[in-house]
């Protein structure tokens, strides 16, 4: 535990500051992470990183892994195993790619027949394994949601996963404090998932760029840890890398009897406590950033467009884009009214939905199926809709909405109860839209195609997804139901069983309706040409072993001019299940590379020449890069030649990944000198980014503008050297820190199902096959796999 400092600290700079291995004058940190949840989709290439270079998991006890993307969300009943249950090739060998690693490594994995599995935010909370004043990671951008206990928790790329695995440690710089408080109350009918939405509108997708939020404020501390959590998990669609609340006694009762937090009552409960308490941001401590929200502002929000941003209240009308400030935001405004099929000026109550989707990190918890349920009781989803979907975060919040009842309650309603999983978050699983098809969705991310290609999603909270699903069209809930208080607040007294229960799954809706529907979503959903396209004048590195070095680059510059260009549409989802890096050209901006039949869309840029040829990006837009932590982005970008992107600013997790992988992302503030070099890539000509000096020429070799970047990554790039090894050669100090943890913080070593006795003491976490029947009885340690 860090002793008192003078300077008052945010809460932020407590945790990240207990957690310094080590510190480079430059600024360059080695954090030490105290968990790692690993999940199917970002952790294959990790793994095989590490089995490539002959390394081991370093703390298999501090490692939880399931599978949660791809996985079916249709009955388990007759689940034999994973490799015969998921039909879809490459999702089932992502499954089994997870499963044959954790036995390979030694690491505590949920299978689809344990009732903890789930979806990894769910999980962890739910396991005890997120605690106040961790560092939490995962190959995922949501890992935000863990912050809601005081954990520093955020998401990173596959070649960070294979960082943690093998040191349990990362490289990283201190972020911006950013606070966010939002006091007052929330008026009834508002939730948790509404303020952060009205937030997000505030701040936009990018407010929160290089910043860990701190979320404070009457209304954030009377908020139950399930809605706290839907807080945090959206931090990243702010564009923050993180979202914190100082945990409270509503944290430790949440905490109280999980599997894997210290024991209650126990002296080291107690020991945990006092240091969790210490943990809140003194009087005094400075944020870079403020924004301050009155609670009484914020009524149910619903978005209109395709970013997280683009928010407005249900009572509100469809915006404009003719009224938008400048000629870009109108441009991209048009964009999304087309792509949303909506029109200026109509009601948002006007909306009609045709899928409903509750579910998701966000709002798959036990309290969002009691709220939904509630608006649900005794009435019946519309004619006009198609599919409603409830899909619960694990086995063990369908249980517990099982024992409640809500399982009946939506199926009489006419709803879908499915199995635990991400399910139409995302749509790596059959659970897509069709083209054109319009959902009110309780997850977080309304990018083009993210439900599917072409589909059009509204995001918002669970009653007010549960109300569009009556209603038939976009809802304001106020009207359907009585209420006393917000939602969540309430809630917040209800305690949740934590415990394991064995037992098989209850009947399920009848599936067979979805077939023939899920069979034509599957279609349009997938790439029509997922030939690679192989580039070898670009080098590859197949590990994160040794890079090529970046000295010069000179090629044609792409030019692109819009903002928020996200990672879904750098990449979409289909193309994530591969368990490689390489062959990803091909996918590289799908979307727009493509008409939906197949053909080259002209008009792409890197559809025409010379940008066919091109091996940098000069993007006039903000944030390039932002949503999903999918590496996938820049091993697209790498695959297609491209080696650098220049834009205004970028996406922490996306930046990050790009230096990972031997490229350099360039932001460039001053917009003169951006134009100079836009100005280059409109006319075709060749720019030359000179890494050693931090210039970039013109072809003729003027120079069009000087760059930034951090000393340190300029070295690995120049040097092509591979930071996990610069890392393990700093085992002296890692074990140093380890052995004072353990001592200090003792409940964060490996405990539970998660603690094995190795050889001389050491911690390692011995995964032990169990009987496939076995769904999750605690004294049978059911490591399934
Ligand atoms: C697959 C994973 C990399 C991704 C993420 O990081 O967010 C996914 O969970 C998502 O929501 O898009
Ligand atoms: S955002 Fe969606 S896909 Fe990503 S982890 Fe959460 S539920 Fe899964």
């Amino acid at each position: 535990m860090p002793s008192a400092e003078s300077t008052p600290r945010t809460l932020y700079d407590k945790v990240f500051q207990a957690h310094i291995v080590d510190e480079k004058l430059d600024g360059t940190i080695l954090l030490y992470i105290d968990r790692h949840l690993v999940h199917e989709v970002t952790s294959p290439q990790a793994f095989e990183g590490l089995e490539n270079a002959g390394r081991q998991v370093r703390r298999p006890d501090c490692t939880l892994a399931t599978t949660d993307h791809n996985v079916p969300t249709t009955s388990r009943k007759a689940l034999k195993d994973i490799a015969s249950f998921i039909k879809e090739d490459d999702s089932r060998t992502q499954c089994v790619t997870l499963e044959e690693n954790v036995k390979k490594f030694g690491i505590t994995y949920f299978g689809l027949s344990d009732k903890r599995q789930g979806i990894v935010h769910v999980i962890g909370p739910e396991q005890g394994f997120t605690l106040p004043g961790t560092t939490v990671v995962c190959g995922d951008s949501h890992t935000s949601t863990h912050g809601a206990f005081g954990a520093l928790a955020f998401g990173i790329g596959t070649s960070e996963v294979e960082h943690v695995l093998a040191t349990q440690c990362l490289i990283t710089k201190r972020s911006k404090n950013m606070r966010v408080q939002v006091d007052g109350e929330l008026a009834p009918g508002v939730s948790s998932k509404d303020v952060i939405l009205h937030v997000i509108g505030q701040i936009g997708t990018a407010g929160g760029t290089g910043a860990v939020i701190e979320f404070c404020g009457s209304v954030i501390r009377s908020l139950s840890m399930e809605a706290r959590m839907s807080i945090c998990n959206m931090s990243i669609e702010g564009g923050a890398r993180a979202g914190m609340v100082a945990p409270d006694e509503i944290t430790f009762e949440y905490l109280k009897g999980r599997p894997l937090a210290p024991k209650y009552g126990s002296e080291e409960w107690n020991k945990a406590v006092a240091y969790w308490k210490s943990l809140a941001s003194d009087p005094g401590a400075k944020y870079d950033i403020d924004v301050f929200i009155d609670g009484k502002d914020i009524i149910p929000t619903v978005t209109w467009g395709t970013s997280p941003e683009d928010v407005v209240p249900i009572t509100g009308v469809v915006p404009d884009p003719e009224t938008f400030a400048t000629e870009g935001k109108k441009a991209a405004g048009r964009r999304m009214i087309e792509y949303m099929g909506l029109v200026p000026g109509t009601p948002m109550e006007d909306i009609e939905v045709d899928k409903v989707f509750i579910g998701s990190c966000t709002n798959s918890r036990i309290e969002d199926l009691r709220a939904a349920a509630q608006v649900v009781k005794g009435k019946k989803i519309a004619a006009n809709i198609k599919r409603a979907l409830i899909v619960p975060g694990s086995g063990l919040v369908k249980d517990q909405a099982e024992a409640e009842g809500l399982d009946k309650i939506f199926t009489d309603a006419g709803f879908e109860w499915r199995e635990a999983g991400c399910s139409m978050c995302l749509g790596m699983n059959p659970d897509i839209l069709s083209p054109k098809e319009r959902c009110a969705s309780t997850s977080n991310r309304n990018f083009e195609g993210r439900q599917g290609a072409q589909g059009r999603t509204h995001l918002m909270s669970p009653v007010m997804a549960a109300a569009a699903a009556i209603v038939g069209k976009l809802a304001d809930v106020r009207k359907l139901t009585e209420y006393k208080s917000s939602p969540h607040v309430e809630a917040a007294v209800v305690p949740e069983t934590a415990t394991t229960n064995a037992g098989g799954a209850k009947a399920h809706a009848d599936e067979s309706i979805e077939e023939d529907d899920t069979q034509k979503d599957k279609l349009t959903d997938q790439p029509l040409d997922s030939s690679p396209q192989v580039n070898t004048s670009v080098p590859h590195n197949s590990s994160a072993a040794g890079l090529p070095k970046f000295l010069s680059l000179k090629g044609i510059a792409a030019p692109m001019e819009k903002e928020n260009i996200d990672t879904d549409a750098i990449i979409p989802k289909q193309f994530l299940k591969t368990i490689k890096r390489t062959g990803l050209g091909s996918a590289l901006f799908y979307e727009m590379r493509y008409n939906p039949d197949g053909s080259e869309n002209p008009n792409f840029v890197l559809n025409r020449e010379p940008y066919r040829q091109a091996k940098i990006i000069v993007c006039t837009g903000a944030n390039f890069g932002c949503g999903s932590s999918r590496e996938h982005a820049p091993w697209a970008l790498n695959d297609f030649g491209v080696k650098s992107v220049i834009a205004p600013s970028f996406a922490d997790i996306f930046f990050n990944n790009s230096f990972k992988n031997g490229m350099l992302p360039i932001p460039i503030k001053d917009q003169a000198a951006l134009e100079r070099v836009h100005a280059e890539a409109v006319a075709g000509r060749e720019i030359e980014i000179d890494l050693p000096n931090q210039l970039i020429k013109d072809s003729q070799g003027n120079t069009l503008c000087e760059f930034e970047v951090e000393e340190f990554r300029k070295h690995c790039l120049v040097n092509g050297l591979d930071d996990i090894g610069l890392t393990m050669q700093m085992e002296d100090k890692i074990a140093e820190y380890e052995a004072r943890m353990s001592q200090q913080t003792p409940w964060l070593d490996g405990r539970a199902y998660l603690k094995r006795k190795g050889q001389g003491g050491k911690l390692v976490a011995k995964a032990v096959p169990v009987p496939k029947t076995n769904r999750g009885e605690e004294k049978k340690e059911p490591l399934e796999w």
